[in-house]
């Protein structure tokens, strides 16, 4: 992995702690014991964001989350001709039909993988218009291509602005013909929810061909449901290998967004360190997010869950149960946490299947790998995993690759061992600006030290 540098132009007017050098977080004093509420999911967020700005009408979005993936995200709609205002965490969008008000502009989508790969098919697939790409140093080096390509075989004029396969990227509007494309599933599930989405867009039927496997399936169903929620039906088998969508309007609707099951399980995780309890008040276990798996294998581990009725609850145990493979290839964006809470466990736990998150924000398996050895701990890097085995963590100042996860998982690290020191912390923002208020509330030590 190259050197990384934070990316400040990425962080938002919605992110709160650019100017802290240094988290310190330690242990509370006693067990956690406390019930929350967690904000709006990122990835429903963004594809509500996205459909509600290309349907026929004004949708209204209630729950949206905020943070720096979706306040680009609106940003980009509004540089687009799109009226969107947001009070609270309602947002109110007059959507355009899928003709961009804004016919030529140059938007920054910050370091969103949910608007990069959902936005440009939504733009090839307009009549008219020509529009640039624009992303945050970390977005620049995330795939582009087989989302690009796909697009391109259906017609859209696309074209790479700096290197080939990567953004930025100018999109003339020229419509989408349609017909039948077939697309990898094996880097990013994003790139079949980007097709979906503008499949509909397309003058003709697109008929998408998945010819590997697609990490994280849930989140291509996570589009398929959206998308009927906006009116547009897409056909599709139970392995999602085909999916077919006909030329449909998305129609404008006032949807209750779900909250984010992925930052729900960094709460999982320090109830599960610190033998304590943790009841999420506003989510489910019948979300279709996977990252709710994580109570299973926490369960796994010696946890107790209780699935409830619009709640869930994790009590910890005195000794976490290790010694296990598993596959995170459907909910790899908890493979950091559940790495954070293994030195815990009292036998090896091996990670498999995750070599897309190479791709993630940083490469999420080397990060990992560097900073829980930096702390003692004996682990094993793999190409598409890695073994963490059981040891105490020491003490260490950490840098959080400006990956929202990397920080917000060495931080369940602090609640079990003193001085765990967590540098340019802001980057949680990408998706949870409030963690470090949130550990604070849960009597987890949190001292910020600002930058000078
Ligand atoms: O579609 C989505 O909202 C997401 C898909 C997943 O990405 P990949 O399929 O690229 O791994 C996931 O990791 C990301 O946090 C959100
Ligand atoms: C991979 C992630 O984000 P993105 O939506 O940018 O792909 C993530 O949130 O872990």
């Amino acid at each position: 992995m190259g050197k990384v540098v934070s990316d400040l132009r990425a962080r938002s007017a919605w992110s709160i702690l650019n100017d802290v050098e240094v988290a310190e977080v330690s242990p509370p004093s006693k067990p956690l014991d406390a019930e929350l509420v967690v904000p709006g999911s990122k990835s429903i967020t963004n594809r509500a964001l996205v459909m509600a700005a290309v349907a026929h009408g004004e949708s209204e979005l209630s729950g949206i989350l905020k943070s720096d993936d979706s306040f680009w995200c609106i940003e980009t709609l509004k540089s687009l001709g799109i009226r969107v205002n947001v009070n609270g965490d309602i947002a109110k969008i007059a959507g355009c039909g899928g003709s961009w008000p804004i016919e030529q502009a140059e938007v920054y989508i910050g370091a969103a993988g949910t608007t990069a790969r959902f936005l440009p098919g939504t733009l090839a697939a307009a009549k008219k218009g020509s529009w640039i790409i624009q992303a945050s140093e970390r977005m620049k080096e995330r795939p582009m291509r087989p989302l690009i390509t796909a697009l391109q075989e259906l017609g859209a004029n696309i074209q790479y602005l700096e290197n080939d396969g990567f953004l930025p990227i100018r999109v003339d509007g020229t419509g989408l013909d349609g017909g039948e494309v077939s697309v990898s599933g094996s880097t990013s599930s994003q790139f079949i929810s980007g097709l979906l989405i503008a499949s509909a867009l397309a003058r003709k039927s697109v008929t998408i061909r998945i010819p590997d496997h697609i990490v994280q399936h849930a989140y291509v169903r996570m589009t398929i449901d959206l998308m009927e929620q906006f009116g547009v039906h897409v056909e599709y088998d139970n392995q999602l290998s085909v999916m077919q969508v006909n030329p449909q309007a998305y129609q404008a609707r006032q949807i209750q967004l779900e909250a984010d099951a992925s930052t729900a399980g960094y709460f999982f995780a320090l109830a599960a360190l610190t033998n304590g309890r943790v009841r999420i008040n506003n989510l489910s276990y019948q979300t279709k997010q996977p990252d709710i798996q994580l109570v299973d294998i926490f369960e796994r581990m010696g946890c107790q869950v209780i699935r409830g009725d619009g709640f869930i609850e994790l009590k910890g145990t005195s000794q976490l149960k290790g010694g296990f493979d598993i596959s995170m290839k459907e909910l790899s964006d908890q493979t950091l946490t559940l790495a954070v809470v293994a030195p815990f466990a009292d036998g090896p736990i091996a990670i498999h299947d995750v070599a897309h998150i190479r791709h993630h924000e940083c490469d999420r398996i080397a990060a990992i790998t560097q900073l829980l050895t930096q702390m003692g701990i004996r682990v094993e890097e793999r190409e598409d995993g890695l073994t963490v085995y059981p040891g105490q963590p020491k003490p260490a100042e950490l840098f959080a690759y400006d990956d929202h996860r990397v920080a917000m998982s060495l931080a369940c690290i602090g609640a079990k061992v003193p001085g765990i020191r967590i540098l340019d912390p802001g980057c949680v923002s990408k998706t949870c600006p409030q963690y470090f208020e949130e550990l604070t509330k849960l009597g987890i030590h949190v001292t910020l030290k600002k930058k000078r």
